[in-house]
Order: C-alpha cells, then structure tokens, then sequence
C-alpha cells in the first residue's frame, strides 16, 4: 500500500504517529514493542517528534525496544552513526533505559560487530523468529535498504541475521541486518521524501523486479504488512499511484 502526502512534514507526523500507535497496540497486546529503525535523513523529522510532546506522552517508553536496520561501523559518537543519530533526535529525550536500546556495537571489525548484533537479536528473540513489530526503512537512490545495496554479498546471506557489509576501499564498512530478517516483521513502513527518490521509488514499485539490481524489492514481508509513506514529490513519475488529491492531507492507495 502507498500513501502519498503533499509534504514531507505530513509523512514525518504520520511515521511517528505510527510508531506511537504500533506501540500502544502492542504493549497492551504483550506489555513489549520492539521497532526496527532505519539511518539517513528521512527519518530524522519524524524521530524528532517522537522526543517532542504530544506524542512524547504518548508512546508507553517502559514497553519499547529499539534496534537498527542497518549501521556504519563507526563508534556512536560518530556524526555518521545511525544510532547515534536517533540518541540525539529522540532517544535521549525520552525515558528509555540502555537495556531498551539495542545498538549495532562498534567491535574490533564488521565481521565481529554484525556477530555480537546477531547475538544480541538472537538473545532478544530467545529462540522465536524475528518478529519485529515495526520496521522503519529507507530508500537510497540505488535501490538499496538498509545497508543491502546493490550486488552485495550480503543480499545472499542465508544464515545470519546480520552482517557485515563492505562495498570498496573509498566507502564505509556497514552492518546490516538481512532482508530475510526484514520480511518476519508484523509491520513494514518505507519512508521515502523528496524530487530525487522519484525516478528510483518508480523503479522498484512500478518496474520489472530486479531483486540484484534493487534490494528494497526483497522485502516483501512473509506475514506482516508492507507501507510505503512518501511525500507528493518522491511520488512524482508513480503511474499506477496517482498523486496527491490536494483536498486530502493523505490518500490511501492499496
Ligand atoms: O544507513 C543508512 O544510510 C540507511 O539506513 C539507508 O538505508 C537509508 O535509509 C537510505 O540510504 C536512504 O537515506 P536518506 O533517507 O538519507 O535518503
């Protein structure tokens, strides 16, 4: 399903009302909530509402646990880090204890990074498969999500939850976790905003499927609900999804 809002702030309250949503749902169905967030730009407007009052009161905090779809092997201290990001977005506002928030560690190397994080997912899950209740991802203008790009080893990682991801000499080590991960989640939510996402956001909606070329067309949740919330300008060449009715804050297209 795609919704397509006439501004990128309209598709930032409604991921964070989302996950608002999604939390109160499943703490009252289980007492616990375990999102999958997402790095990049995107998400940053709507992490930062999450921090900020009325939805900051909102989220049930004492049921909610935070992972990463992906992250760059960088300490967290680095501007780069995704986790990192979201601490200074959202998380150090809210009331969330360090046993809440499951960052993808910075170890001695990728490889040991994306071990002690399928450990951790692992431990977290305790022997269940891994259901997330909401994932957040993004959408590069490549056609990858997360850090699953394009001809990547990691597109053909079977066994692992998460792995290490590296692309060349001049670019960063990642760890990602796998689509196959992605696919067991309940709820998947693609945010994608802005004029350049068009042309590619069309492709892997509209086009042949790819699955090497574009990895974001792998996530197809098993079980789970796919969304796509995008913004009037990323939605720009979409054919099948006609644009915005302006007399709508949001059209629901499925
Ligand atoms: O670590 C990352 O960069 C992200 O997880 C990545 O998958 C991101 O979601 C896309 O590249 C879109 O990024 P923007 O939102 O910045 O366009």
């Amino acid at each position: 399903m795609v919704i397509v809002y006439e501004e990128r702030e309209a598709l930032s309250h409604a991921a964070a009302r989302l996950f608002a949503d999604q939390a109160l749902q499943r703490a009252g169905e289980r007492g616990r909530f375990a999102a999958l967030l997402s790095g990049g730009e995107t998400p940053q407007e709507c992490f930062e509402l999450l921090g900020r009052e009325p939805l900051r009161s909102s989220v049930p905090w004492d049921a909610v646990h935070l992972f990463w779809g992906d992250e760059r092997w960088v300490p967290v201290s680095d501007p780069r880090s995704n986790q990192g990001m979201a601490r200074r977005a959202f998380i150090d506002q809210v009331p969330l204890s360090e046993e809440q928030v499951h960052g993808i560690p910075f170890a001695d190397s990728p490889r040991e990074s994306a071990a002690r994080y399928d450990r951790e997912l692992r431990g977290f899950f305790d022997g269940e498969a891994p259901r997330f209740d909401l994932v957040f991802l993004g959408l590069g203008p490549d056609g990858h999500t997360a850090s699953l790009f394009p001809g990547n080893a990691a597109l053909n990682e079977r066994n692992r939850w998460a792995c290490e991801v590296y692309r060349s000499e001049r670019e960063l080590y990642r760890v990602t976790v796998t689509a196959e991960l992605i696919n067991q989640a309940a709820l998947v939510a693609f945010l994608v905003a802005g004029r350049e996402k068009a042309e590619i956001l069309a492709r892997v909606l509209e086009g042949e499927r790819e699955l090497d070329e574009l990895p974001a067309q792998l996530v197809r949740p098993v079980q789970g609900k796919l969304l796509w919330l995008v913004d009037r300008e990323a939605a720009r060449l979409l054919s099948r999804h006609p644009v915005l009715d302006r007399s709508a804050p949001e059209k629901v297209i499925p």
